[in-house]
This record gives C-alpha cells, structure tokens and sequence, in this order.
C-alpha cells in the first residue's frame, strides 16, 4: 500500500543498521516491514502467509509481537525526527535508530488469516533517548492486539 506523506522510515536507516529480519531493507529472507509518518501518527502493514499459522485460521502471537517490536522501533525513530525537525522526505538516510528496550503487547482477539493487517503508532512521551509508543495491530475495524513499546534511541 503506499501512502504518500513520507518514506518508509525503514527505508532511511544507513545500510549497516538496515539487516533487521522484521524490518531491515537489506534481509532479502525477512519480513522488511515498513512504518510510514502519516501526520502525526505511524502506519504499517502486512499481510501474514500461511507458514504464520497459530490455530487454523489466525495467526501465530509471535509475528503479531514482531511487527509491534519493528513497527514500535520505526514509530520511535520517525518520532525522534519530527522532534530533531528532519523532513523524511528530505533525507537520503537519517541519523537516528532505535533498538528495543521494552515490549509490552496485549493479544485482544485472535489474528485472522488473510486479511492485510494494519498497524498504527503513536507517541506516548520522549525522555532523552527514551521513547515510548503506544499501537494497535488490526485486522478490519477489529483491535487484536496493543502493544506499548519502550525503544532507546542508539548511541551515534
Ligand atoms: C548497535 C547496533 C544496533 C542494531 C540495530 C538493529 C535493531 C533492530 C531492532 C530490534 O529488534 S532490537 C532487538 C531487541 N533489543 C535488543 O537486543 C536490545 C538489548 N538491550 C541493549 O542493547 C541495551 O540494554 C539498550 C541499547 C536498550 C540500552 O542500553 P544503553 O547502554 O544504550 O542505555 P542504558 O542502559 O543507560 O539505558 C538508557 C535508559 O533506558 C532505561 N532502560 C533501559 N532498558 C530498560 C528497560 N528494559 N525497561 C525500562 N527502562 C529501561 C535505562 O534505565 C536508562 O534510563 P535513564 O536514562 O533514565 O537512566
């Protein structure tokens, strides 16, 4: 799905940060998630195959994890940019990558299969490197997972 408000912000981290098997760019065998700024929120999305079964017809918890922990790092480093005054859309690569500190994620209702799911991401509050996200994993109008992340902006 595009959107046209930013770069993926995945996209923008240096090549030697970018091997992440949820979100890096250069993991051809990863899943190479993207998280856009839209406003003043992040969205990403993602559409499981079939290997990712839980249960016969919803998803294993682990993936939905995953795309919170990546979708949670990318939110915390676009937020960083628009606090820093970087325009994603100015930028070649951008100068700031964070790393997960803390992975809350609460499971709502189970993850259907076959449905593009939808994640959203919003800034709870930026303490020096200490950035903290708020998100949803959905799947239609249905929640099936928050998930609150704690992500430290890595040393330069
Ligand atoms: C450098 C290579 C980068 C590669 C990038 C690829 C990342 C891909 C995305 C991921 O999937 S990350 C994978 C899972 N996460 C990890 O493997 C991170 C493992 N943990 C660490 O490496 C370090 O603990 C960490 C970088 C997160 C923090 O170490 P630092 O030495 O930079 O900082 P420090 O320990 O001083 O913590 C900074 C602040 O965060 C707080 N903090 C750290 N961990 C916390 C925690 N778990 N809960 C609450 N607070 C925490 C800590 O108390 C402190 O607060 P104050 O500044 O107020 O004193």
């Amino acid at each position: 799905m595009m959107h046209n408000k930013s770069k993926a912000i995945q996209d923008l981290y240096p090549d030697e940060l970018a091997h992440c098997y949820g979100c890096g760019k250069n993991n051809l065998d990863g899943y190479q998630l993207k998280t856009y700024l839209v406003g003043d929120e992040t969205i990403a999305h993602f559409l499981p195959d079939e290997k990712f079964t839980a249960l016969p017809g919803s998803v294993y918890g682990g993936l939905v994890a995953s795309l919170l922990d990546c979708h949670g790092t990318g939110s915390a480093a676009a937020f960083v940019c628009v606090q820093e005054n970087i325009n994603l859309n100015e930028v070649e690569t951008i100068p700031v990558r964070c790393v997960t500190a803390s992975l809350k994620v609460d499971f709502k209702a189970p993850t259907p299969m076959g449905v593009e799911l939808k994640l959203r991401g919003k800034l709870q509050s930026i303490e020096g490197r200490k950035i903290w996200v708020d998100m949803t994993l959905s799947a239609d109008d249905t929640i099936c997972a928050t998930g609150e992340i704690l992500a430290i902006k890595i040393k330069d």
